[in-house]
């Protein structure tokens, strides 16, 4: 299996809308910037400072099935009203160029790759709590009332699915949660795991 992906490697991030998985990859990039952030399409419309090409490929649903026909997505969700999928060719390229490939996508999806490449790094990341949750998605300001609602009926399902993964991360306070996720993602040789770290939240052994 791992010939497949020479030296490269798949990273899978998830979590409940809300919870923060954006924040803390876009402060993870600034510090690994030899990361590869996977560019999803998409059939949502972009929020306000959305940038095609950038935050997501936006795609009518009729360009999307195209993709989807034709092969073209790794994998591929309807999340509360949309679809979103990681286009296959860059993510193949970059991994075989070795680079560390994120893909930033909901549980479905995870599920997927999970199946078709079951050598990927799963990581969820938690709320402190569906109270915290809801105040997150409210004080983002960038959904409606419906899809705070449909987000947060579906947070429910995703949190349930957590021990899917291979770690879990519970985005309390941002510095730990992005200091954790470093650890897992670069753990130092010299140093003993961090007793402050849940069992649960190192990486399982097979
Ligand atoms: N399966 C899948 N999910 C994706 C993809 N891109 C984004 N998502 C997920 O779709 C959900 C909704 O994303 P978005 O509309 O940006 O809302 P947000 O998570 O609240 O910022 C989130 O859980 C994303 O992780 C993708 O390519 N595939
Ligand atoms: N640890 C945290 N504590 C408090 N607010 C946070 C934390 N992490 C993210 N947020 C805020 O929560 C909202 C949702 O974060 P975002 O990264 O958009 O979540 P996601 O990408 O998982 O949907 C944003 O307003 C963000 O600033």
């Amino acid at each position: 299996m791992q010939e497949r992906w020479s030296s490269g490697r798949l990273i899978v991030l998830t979590g409940p809308s809300g919870v923060g998985k954006g924040t803390l990859l876009k402060a993870l990039m600034t510090r690994h910037p030899e990361l590869y952030l996977s560019i999803s399409a998409t059939t949502r419309a972009p929020r306000p400072g959305e940038v095609d090409g950038q935050h997501y490929l936006f795609l009518s649903r009729a360009e999307f099935q195209a993709l989807v026909d034709q092969g073209e997505l790794l994998e591929w969700a309807e999340f509360a009203g949309n679809c979103y999928g990681t286009p296959r060719r860059p993510v193949e390229a970059a991994v075989q160029e070795g680079k560390w490939v994120i893909l930033e996508i909901e549980l479905e999806g995870a599920r997927q790759i999970r199946d078709t490449f079951p050598e990927a790094l799963r990581i969820f990341v938690l709320p402190p709590s569906l109270h915290e949750l809801e105040h997150r998605l409210r004080g983002r300001g960038q959904d409606s009332e419906e899809a705070i609602a449909r987000r947060l009926e579906r947070a429910r399902a995703e949190i349930n699915a957590a021990d899917e993964f291979d770690v879990q991360v519970v985005n309390d306070d941002l510095g730990l949660a992005l200091d954790r996720i470093e650890r897992i993602l670069f753990p130092a040789a010299d140093t003993l795991p961090d007793p402050a770290i849940a069992l649960s939240e190192r990486v399982k052994t097979p």
